[in-house]
């Protein structure tokens, strides 16, 4: 199948950064009820890396987001038309499994949300839901996926307190642990580090760098200077006279931070509007 970058016909700046899309959305469509609030996107989405959404307040960025892991169909007034792929597969065709797609596909949510529960049966919980009881495989799942969340040595003494004992920027990496024990493809993070302090979210940015190698990471930030240090690939958003939104530009970071094509782009970058 041909993934190459969709050029959008109505701004020639919108473009997929390469080939090898992971994630691709072609003339997607998104409405709440009667209101349309994504028209005619298209993106590709390279294979590991981190893309980031950005745009001011309204623009759709969640909303595509949430495309990629169906979490719109929990929403009674959304409704997506259009094409959004997953290495090549539909994911709003019929068949899909939604459990086994939000396992490939991860989120983190702007405010951390451990489970009630111990640190360890938080990044148990979804190996277990995926049937794995052994107590030793367990452990092992455990430990792996706070080290690679790089929050390892500090709660190893630990365990069995419960998961929201600890502070925010913990309990963020945490519900990251939680995501990586299920082995994901893809982590997508709606604005991940609103909720921290500064400290906590420079360690969350240098956690997603160490990521990125091996995960393909879509990140939503109000925060441009977060977009600018963390991610490989930017797509800016905007919304239309009809309070649409729709993409502006979309291409490698240094690009769009230094030499956007866009007017819009440069504007938004530059604090001139949004
Ligand atoms: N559940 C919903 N029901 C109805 N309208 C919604 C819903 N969620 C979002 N919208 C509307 O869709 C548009 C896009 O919202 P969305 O949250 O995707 O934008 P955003 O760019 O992520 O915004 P922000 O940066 O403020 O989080 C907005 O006009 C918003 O009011």
């Amino acid at each position: 199948m041909d993934i190459r970058p969709v050029i959008n016909q109505d701004t020639e700046n919108t473009s997929g950064p390469g080939e090898g899309g992971k994630l691709r959305l072609e003339h997607i469509n998104l409405y709440y009820g009667n209101f349309q609030a994504i028209k005619d996107l298209s993106l590709d989405i390279p294979s590991c890396g981190i893309t980031a959404l950005i745009g001011p307040s309204g623009c759709g960025k969640s909303s595509a987001l949430r495309i990629f892991n169906r979490m719109n169909d929990l929403i009674p007034i959304a409704r997506v038309e259009g094409l959004a792929e997953f290495d090549g597969v539909n994911i709003y065709d019929r068949n899909i499994d939604v459990v086994e797609l939000r396992k490939r596909i991860g989120m983190v949510f702007q405010k951390p949300n451990p489970f009630p529960m111990s640190i360890f049966d938080n990044i148990a919980y979804g190996p277990r839901r995926h049937g794995i009881r052994k107590k030793q495989v367990l452990e092992e799942i455990v430990e792996q996926s706070l080290r690679r969340a790089a929050l390892w040595d500090e709660v190893k003494d630990k365990l069995g307190q419960s998961g929201l004992s600890i502070s925010g920027g913990q309990q963020q990496r945490l519900c990251i642990a939680r995501v990586l024990a299920v082995e994901p493809e893809v982590i997508l993070m709606d604005e991940p580090c609103s909720a921290l302090d500064p400290i906590a979210t420079l360690k969350i940015e240098d956690l997603m760098r160490q990521l990125a190698p091996q995960y393909t990471i879509v990140i939503v930030t109000h925060n441009m200077q977060q977009a600018a240090r963390v991610s490989d690939q930017t797509a800016f958003f905007m919304v239309d006279e009809e309070r649409s939104g729709q993409l502006v530009e979309y291409g490698p970071t240094t690009e769009i931070f230094t030499n956007p094509r866009d007017k819009r782009t440069e504007d938004y970058i530059t604090g001139r509007f949004g």
